[in-house]
This record gives structure tokens, sequence and C-alpha cells, in this order.
């Protein structure tokens, strides 16, 4: 599966906390390819409450923790966070359109680092790191059935591409 620059990531499943549009308990992210990242809107709400007025900080993560799986699907490499740290620079606003982004800066063997960040009005308010292992589709089809699209067929297509999408391999 290529996905061409501005265009959008299919959800890891329907039923993804992040991503998957059937979820009525989730964020329904919606991605779209910016270089070898991703970008998203998400405008969080009182389901989404910690602090009065304020997003919950789990909710926080738990969306760049999606958005790094929306990197994954750009790449072409199945793989699962082994490590997320937030650093958390002001309170996230309930109600504000928010700005998601996330790349991977490097990647080493089975290997991959993440940077992302959350702005509000161009200011960042939250920025996490993560690092994320690469795996092989026992980690997924031991639990659940993935044969189907789109999880199965990412999967099956697994493939390490350049970062201009030409096919040569862009993630050592
Ligand atoms: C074509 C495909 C596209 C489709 C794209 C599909 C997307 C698919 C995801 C969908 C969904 C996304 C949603 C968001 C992403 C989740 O939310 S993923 C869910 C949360 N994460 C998990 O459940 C992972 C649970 N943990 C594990 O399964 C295992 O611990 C891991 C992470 C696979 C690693 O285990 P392992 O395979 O035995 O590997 P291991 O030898 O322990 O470690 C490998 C290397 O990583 C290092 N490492 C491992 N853990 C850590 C750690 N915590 N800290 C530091 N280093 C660590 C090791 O030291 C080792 O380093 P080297 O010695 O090679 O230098």
């Amino acid at each position: 599966m290529t996905i061409r620059e501005g265009q959008s990531i299919p959800p890891h499943q329907d039923n993804c906390f992040g991503c998957g549009p059937r979820n009525p308990a989730g964020l329904h992210l919606r991605m779209q390819r910016n270089g070898m990242g991703v970008v998203a809107d998400l405008v969080l709400d009182e389901r989404h409450e910690g602090a009065p007025g304020l997003a919950h900080g789990g909710v926080v993560a738990a969306a760049l923790d999606d958005l790094f799986g929306g990197v994954l699907v750009v790449l072409g490499v199945p793989a699962v966070t082994a490590n997320l740290s937030v650093d958390y620079r002001a309170p996230v606003r309930l109600g504000r359109t928010l700005t998601l982004s996330a790349t991977c800066t490097r990647s080493a063997g089975r290997k991959l680092w993440m940077h992302g960040t959350v702005t509000d009005a161009n200011a960042i308010t939250t920025e996490a790191t993560a690092l994320f292992v690469r795996v092989g589709l026992e980690h997924f089809s031991s639990h659940a059935d993935v044969a189907g699209p789109p999880f199965g067929d990412w999967i099956g297509q697994a493939r390490t591409p350049s970062p201009d999408g030409s096919g040569a391999s862009g993630v050592r």
C-alpha cells in the first residue's frame, strides 16, 4: 500500500481506540501523510476531561501513540510501542482544534524512534518520544483474526520504503 503526500492514512482497524471509525469510545483520529510522517487535527471534549476544562494526560498520550502507529503505516513497518515518554509543556484545553504531528526520527535494526507534538494555535502543549520495535505477524494474529483488510493487508505487504516512496529501503 503506497500512501501519497497529503493522502489519508487508513485506520489501523475499525475498532482502534485512536483511529477506528467504529469505536464509540474512540478518538476517531483522521491522519494524513506529511512527508514520512503524519498529521491530524483533534478536538477533545468533556469525555476526555481530567482536571476541570482540561484534557486527561493519558488521552493526549494515547493520541500521540496512535499517530506513531500512523507513521508505521506510511513506512510499511509492523511494530509496537516499547516505550513512550511524554513532556506535558502546557495544559491541553478542551474544545480547541489541536494539531498533532508525528514522524520517525531514526531507525536501527528492529528499533524505530518516534517524535510527536501537539500544538494549539502554533504553541506546543505536548511533546512525545517513543521507541517502537518491529514485530512479526504472529504478534497480532495470536490474539485476533487479522487476516482481513486493512490490517492483514498491511502486514502482508510489510516492507521498508524509501523516504521518497520509491521502494528502496528508508528504514534501517
Ligand atoms: C506494513 C505494516 C504497516 C502496518 C502498521 C501496523 C501498525 C500496528 C500497530 C497498530 C496499533 C498502533 C497503536 C499505537 C501503538 C500501540 O499502542 S502498540 C501496543 C502497546 N505495546 C505493546 O503492547 C508492546 C508489548 N511489548 C512487547 O510485545 C515486547 O516487549 C516487544 C516491544 C515486542 C519487544 O519484545 P521482543 O520482540 O522480545 O524484543 P526485545 O529483544 O526485548 O527488544 C528488542 C530491542 O528493543 C529494546 N527494547 C525493548 N523494550 C524496550 C523498552 N521498553 N525500552 C527500551 N528498549 C527496549 C531491547 O533492548 C532490544 O534492543 P537491542 O538489544 O536490539 O538493541
